[in-house]
């Protein structure tokens, strides 16, 4: 396992330790996550979903080891967040969701910095920095200061850092935001290559980018975990209405037919002989309305199931 999230609880405020049973705290204390659990195994793109405020960035801080649980225990590649920090360390890459970077250094000097803390020997660090800048696109800003580069730009500046000491384990927060097209298309595309032998749990409010990347997803409300599974998985188990959009000829004369298909709850009228025919429990209606219109000599010129789009899931789960 890459990652293991067990029970993981953090509370701001109130006491600064972990708890311990029946430790109490005057402070007003803000749960920002609750009780959570979440696996990514080696090799997987998990993507992290959330409005915001969920608790996205503040379990990916944990994950890191950037700051402690309240209650909780989490495993990176195998080592304890708090028994093992050192190799915590070693084994991720981490881009925070307001990267970090020293402004007034070079592009190269930073990642010499960066390489230095992770102990990289300084023959090996060429090599790697040069390797990282090729990758992540930095190619002809490599000479800049890091201030005079532009967002998307430093912002690969952040991955290439997370990048440096080739840990197996990546976490990015929110790493393509602010970018434009051009550049989210680019960083998306190194987020795939590197996670063909890397894992990664990224974080992101682009559902586009999830369903671009992702292998499975996770998406977390308030604190908890509301849904967790690869994408077609949510689709269907979350479903809950099913659509579909017949066609006829044209217009029915009797369109109230289609509501004794069973288990349709509402048919609305579109235009051009389409009526949108709506179930309320997961059942393929299909076959049903083929049959009815067989039956009344209705002429069907179209069928067919509306998938549920992860941006109506999000909004289903996180309401
Ligand atoms: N240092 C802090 N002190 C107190 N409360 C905090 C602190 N950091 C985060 N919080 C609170 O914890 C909750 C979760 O915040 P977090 O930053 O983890 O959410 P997020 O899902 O990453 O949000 P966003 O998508 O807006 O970045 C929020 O209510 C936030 O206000």
């Amino acid at each position: 396992m890459s990652i293991r999230v067990q029970n993981l609880t953090k509370e701001y405020g109130g006491s600064s330790g972990r708890k311990s049973s029946g430790q109490s705290s005057d402070r007003a204390v803000q749960k920002a996550v609750d009780h959570i659990s979440l696996t990514v195994q080696p090799g997987e793109i998990v993507g992290f979903l959330g409005p915001n405020g969920a608790g996205k960035s503040t379990t990916m801080k944990i994950t890191t080891g950037y700051l402690p649980p309240t209650d909780g225990t989490v495993e990176v590649n195998g080592f304890d967040i708090l028994t093992h920090p050192m190799d915590v360390r070693r084994s991720v890459g981490y881009l925070p969701e307001h990267n970090p970077l020293y402004l007034d250094l070079y592009v190269k000097e930073y990642l010499r910095f960066a390489g230095s803390l992770h102990g990289i020997k300084s023959r090996e660090l060429s090599q790697r920095i040069t390797d990282m800048i090729e990758l992540v696109g930095l190619g002809r800003e490599q000479h800049k200061r890091i201030g005079q580069l532009s967002k998307g730009y430093r912002q690969r500046v952040g991955l290439a850092q997370a990048l440096l000491h080739n840990p197996p384990v990546l976490i990015l927060d929110e790493p393509t935001t602010g970018l434009d097209p051009n550049q989210l298309a680019e960083i998306r595309q190194v987020i795939r290559n590197v996670g063909r032998d890397k894992t990664v749990l990224f974080s992101t409010h682009i559902m586009q980018e999830v369903e671009a990347i992702c292998d499975r997803v996770v998406i977390i409300n308030r604190g908890r975990i509301v849904a967790d599974g690869p994408l077609s998985q949510l689709r269907s188990a979350s479903a809950g209405a099913i659509v579909v959009v017949a066609e006829f000829e044209g217009a029915l004369p009797n369109p109230e037919l289609l509501t004794s298909v069973p288990g349709v709850e509402q048919v609305e009228p579109l235009e051009h002989g389409q009526y949108r025919i709506t179930a309320g429990t997961d059942i393929d209606l299909r076959g049903a309305i083929f049959r009815l219109a067989a039956d009344h000599n209705l002429t069907l010129v179209g069928l067919r199931q509306q998938e549920n789009s992860l941006e109506t899931i999000f909004k289903e789960l996180t309401k």
